[in-house]
């Protein structure tokens, strides 16, 4: 059966790449909190970007490791859809977020090897939704957003009682192979539609919605 992929482009800073993400048929639009990324926006930044973005359009908020007076200061400024936490958050703080912020939490969970897939299991019994990410290398300067994959075998026939989302080092040119290998509807992607870390382009996010819509076509045969 053919179905829609929905895609979240992330780390957005500027109102074209905004627009552009909105045109090319995004579900969700992420906004970075997180001070060590080129793409961290401060709040006043977010909320000018948020007010452009259409209703239909989910507006996430990705933070890492966030204490209560953070996350409250952007919750306060910018009109949110969405957490997505991308950090060392516990099951019980993701719990605590969700019940706390009355918004949808989407917890991100790094996966290199087959032992990594027991946190999704115990993620996927809190969190609205769970992003399945590529684990960052050791010497990583960031927790996501490298565009590095994982793969893809591991999570093939793999299923969770919450809506997940494919992420790590997607572009137009691998994402018809990672949504038939993996079965993913949801799709998210940062550093496959840049030119340079934090630097979006306009070409690269069209080509990636397009490839999203042509991806939804081909007939799903992974019993999703
Ligand atoms: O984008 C960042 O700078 C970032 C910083 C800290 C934590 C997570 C971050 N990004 C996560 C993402 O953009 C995506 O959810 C995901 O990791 C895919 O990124 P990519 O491989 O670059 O497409």
């Amino acid at each position: 059966m053919e179905h829609d992929i929905k895609v979240k482009f992330c780390g957005l800073t500027r109102p074209d790449d905004v627009s552009a993400a909105v045109e090319a048929g995004a579900a969700y639009v992420g906004f970075v909190f997180f001070a060590k990324s080129p793409r961290s926006l401060d709040p006043a930044a977010a909320r000018a970007l948020a007010l452009t973005v259409p209703p239909g359009v989910a507006k996430v908020a990705l933070t890492v490791d966030a204490d209560d007076a953070t996350l409250e200061a952007i919750l306060e400024a910018v009109p949110l859809d969405m957490l997505q936490l991308h950090g060392r958050e516990t099951p019980e703080r993701v719990a605590e977020l969700r019940t706390r912020h009355r918004l949808p939490v989407m917890k991100a969970v790094g996966v290199a090897a087959a032992a990594d897939l027991a946190a999704l299991d115990r993620y996927a019994q809190v969190a609205d939704q769970i992003l399945v990410d590529a684990k960052p290398p050791k010497d990583a300067a960031l927790p996501g957003g490298n565009g590095l994959a994982f793969d893809w075998r591991l999570i093939a026939g793999r299923r969770w009682p919450v809506p997940w989302v494919l992420a790590g080092g997607l572009t137009a040119g691998n994402l018809a192979e990672a949504v038939r290998m993996t079965g993913a509807r949801q799709v998210d992607v940062s550093s496959g539609v840049e030119t340079a870390p934090g630097v979006k382009d306009g070409g690269l996010i069209r080509a990636f919605g397009s490839a999203a819509r042509d991806a939804g076509r081909v007939p799903d045969l992974t019993g999703n």
